[in-house]
């Protein structure tokens, strides 16, 4: 009950709607999915990204009645309802999705009881909620305050980890092989970076327009311009665009799931992969381009429409991609990234 708004997005995704409703880059979007059926696993304690919902409606066509998993604690309902987001369900979410595909994402409302009105008030409503594009959101949904995430098992590297809307996934991944993980908030100085004494530095996903972060494009220079191995992640990605002097732009409608065919170009294998992106950088296909930081390439490219999914520096250590290596949820195609980051650290030490 109530009212929300947001800009509407549809994503693909069969499963893992917990991982979708508590990412943060989905802050201040309503998603609607596109699988009819949502709820049926209940909710559980292990799953969430981050410790809340972060998406500001949820629009699904047949909610489970019975959901049903070991792990299940309680129902999507209870859990939207719990934490006060404003879902709605009954929806044609195919035409729904439909519409945005031929439109483009757009800013909606969802209105229930007291909150509904006549047309004209609530389009003036929807009206009056702000853009995505030019919104500057990493600040409202970064950790304050630095915190580390230890490496499992043998300690082998030191991450300075800049969040900027970071998925808990993430640094569980880098843990994995062995790395010491330092979140550092948004507002992180170079000097906050070089404190840790790390063996390598990560930008994370976030929500928001990439144009207006200009903090962590500066950062990153920073970190590029003294050679320490950088691996980019969604937002990272369109911040090392940016740090090399490509333009972002935003898609018509972006691709958010867990299906989205990606070619790593350095191999040529294509793997199947997980996005959330509404936003891409804008960088030639055909050939390296020359940066303030040396030469530059487009790795990765989507197969559905030809977007920059990777960048990748020759002549310093430096990637990104646009989609989600840590694939939570999704599938585990893009793991082989994490252990590319690993390798470019193991050759700044060699
Ligand atoms: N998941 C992300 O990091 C998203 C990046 C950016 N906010 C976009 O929509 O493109």
């Amino acid at each position: 009950m109530g009212e929300t708004f947001g800009e509407a997005v549809f994503s693909t995704g069969m499963t893992g709607y917990q991982e979708t409703l508590t990412d943060p880059s989905y802050h201040r979007q309503v998603v609607v999915m596109t699988a009819p059926h949502i709820g049926n696993t209940g909710v559980n304690d292990e799953d969430p990204e981050s410790k809340r919902i972060w998406v500001s409606g949820y629009v699904v066509r047949d909610p489970a009645r019975t959901p049903s998993n070991w792990r299940s604690r309680r129902s999507l309902d209870e859990e939207l309802t719990a934490q006060g987001v404003v879902g709605i369900s009954g929806i044609d979410t195919r035409a729904l999705t439909r519409h945005l595909r031929e439109r483009g994402a757009m800013r909606v409302g969802i209105f229930s009881g007291a909150a509904v009105a006549d047309e004209a008030t609530l389009l003036a409503k929807v009206q009056a909620a702000p853009q995505m594009e030019g919104a500057d959101l990493s600040g409202e949904v970064a950790t304050a305050e630095a915190y580390v995430v230890p490496a499992i098992g043998t300690k082998r590297f030191t991450v300075a980890a800049i969040d900027l809307g970071i998925k808990g996934m993430t640094p569980h991944r880098m843990a994995e092989r062995g790395i010491e993980v330092h979140v550092l908030p948004a507002t992180a100085t170079a000097e906050d970076i070089y404190a840790v004494d790390p063996d390598g530095v990560f930008f994370s996903n976030g929500p928001g327009d990439p144009a207006t972060a200009d903090h962590p494009v500066a950062l990153m220079r920073a970190v590029l311009e003294r050679s320490t191995p950088l691996f980019g992640i969604c937002f990272g990605n369109q911040i090392l665009g940016r740090a090399l002097g490509f333009g972002t732009f935003k898609l018509k409608y972006g691709h958010r799931g867990i299906n989205q065919p990606v070619q790593d170009r350095t191999t040529g294998k294509v793997e199947v992969t997980a996005h959330n992106h509404g936003f891409a950088v804008d960088a030639p296909l055909d050939a390296p381009s020359d940066t303030p930081f040396g030469r530059a390439e487009v790795s990765h490219v989507c197969l559905n429409d030809n977007v920059v999914e990777g960048l990748r520096l020759l002549d310093r250590p430096a990637f990104s991609v646009q989609y989600h290596p840590e694939a939570a949820a999704g599938p585990h195609d893009a793991a082989y990234l994490f252990d590319r980051f690993v390798s470019l650290m193991e050759g700044q030490r060699a």
